[in-house]
């Protein structure tokens, strides 16, 4: 992986596009267009605004404050959802047949929101 130099790309683009086309960049990453969570398992991009890679708190002096916070709890937010609940998709639907169509924002997001049942798991 190599390091994209954020100001090559800053100003050609919106601050919307900026986080897609980092993202996608083939100078850093294998098969970028191809949705691969485990490529960062195994990295030591530092995902705080260090290296543009990752920037999922954003970067530099507008960066996230509340970084250090949402790390710490993340993981017991969603331990609860998954111990507490039983989760499927509404009318029986399945995985292939979500729309995964995504729009652009500060963050790259779904077009069309996921619709998720919560059923209240008991044993
Ligand atoms: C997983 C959780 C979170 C993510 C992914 C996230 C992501 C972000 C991103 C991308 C930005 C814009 C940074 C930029 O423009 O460079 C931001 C800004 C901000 N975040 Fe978060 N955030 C999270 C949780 C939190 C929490 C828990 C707090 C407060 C307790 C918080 C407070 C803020 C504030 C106040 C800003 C605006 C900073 C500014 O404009 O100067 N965030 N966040």
């Amino acid at each position: 992986m190599g390091n994209s130099r954020i100001e090559d790309i800053f100003f050609s683009v919106t601050e919307r596009e900026l986080q897609w086309q980092i993202g996608r960049d083939p100078k850093s990453y294998n098969n970028p267009k191809k949705l691969e969570p485990e490529r960062f398992l195994s990295s030591d991009i530092d995902y705080k605004g260090k290296d543009f890679e990752v920037i999922p708190f954003g970067a530099g002096r507008r960066g996230c404050p509340g970084i250090q916070f949402a790390v710490a709890v993340k993981e017991i937010a969603l331990a609860n959802l998954v111990h507490k609940f039983d989760w499927a998709l509404p009318g029986g639907a399945r995985g292939d047949d979500l729309d995964m169509t995504e729009s652009t924002g500060a963050t790259i997001h779904r077009k069309y929101p996921l619709k998720a049942v919560a059923i209240l798991y008991s044993c």
